[in-house]
């Protein structure tokens, strides 16, 4: 399928260029496109035998870490990580990003926050002008559950959209994170939205939110794979390695 393919050239690429000796404490992603990385990473460790230890940001991550065989360890044992990587659900050319399109987004931002450098990897579709051009489900917002209705009503309030409560496709009723909270979608003007910093700054600022989506000029490198399996790389210049 070609977006496999985008997304499993990506993944390596970015898995072959970051993964060696220096790199101690890595952090795992959650999400598809992360499937074929941890692969890759496993074969790079066995191949060259490295001590390679690894944090995950979801259950999925865990299970990931230990079927590939790689050793599993948390941010309580490991605050300070070498390198993480991760999908993304929309990447703006300031290097923003949208993730939590998988409810991950908490610890996603734990980990990546906790890392020397963060990386992504992702099909080329998710590179875009401005968020929410291409990913229109809105920014996922962690919220604690008694928090919900004040919190979809403060958002609505000071930034305007719609937010939406995510509900399950197998179970009624709202989404538990791997936390227990709930997510809410908050759907955005696109045309009206630019200061993504100021934008998370009010978002947290709301009683009730744990953590959103947007990740303010984080990332590192983008990875960024086509439907032919080409890989092109994309470096934040405001971010030195
Ligand atoms: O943020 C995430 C999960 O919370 C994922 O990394 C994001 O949704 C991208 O997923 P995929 O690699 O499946 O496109």
């Amino acid at each position: 399928m070609p977006t496999n393919l985008a997304k499993e050239s990506a993944a390596c690429a970015a898995v072959n260029e970051q993964i060696h000796n220096n790199v101690r404490i890595i952090g795992i992603g959650s999400g598809s496109t992360i499937i074929p990385a941890v692969k890759r990473i496993a074969e790079i460790v066995q191949k060259d035998n490295l001590d390679l230890i690894c944090v995950p940001t979801s259950l999925q991550a865990r299970e990931l870490i230990l079927s590939n065989g790689l050793k599993l360890s948390s941010l309580v044992e490991h605050q300070e990580l070498d390198l993480a990587i991760d999908g993304a659900d929309e990447i703006d050319e300031q290097f923003n990003c949208i993730k939590g399109g998988g409810g991950c987004q908490t610890q996603e931002k734990l980990v990546a926050f906790c890392s020397k450098k963060f990386i992504v990897v992702a099909d080329e579709k998710k590179w875009s002008k401005r968020l929410g051009n291409t990913w229109t489900k809105g920014i996922p917002i962690e919220v604690i559950p008694i928090a919900y209705k004040i919190t979809k009503k403060e958002i609505e309030k000071q930034l305007g959209g719609e937010v939406i409560v995510r509900e399950g496709t197998e179970k009624l009723g709202p989404v538990l994170t791997d936390q227990g909270n709930f997510i809410l979608d908050w759907k955005f003007d696109a045309s009206k939205t630019s200061n993504w910093s100021d934008v998370n700054q009010t978002l947290k600022m709301i009683p009730g939110v744990v953590e959103t989506g947007l990740f303010v000029n984080m990332i590192y490198k983008a990875y960024l794979g086509n439907s032919e399996g080409k890989v092109e790389v994309k470096t934040n210049p405001a971010i030195s390695s």
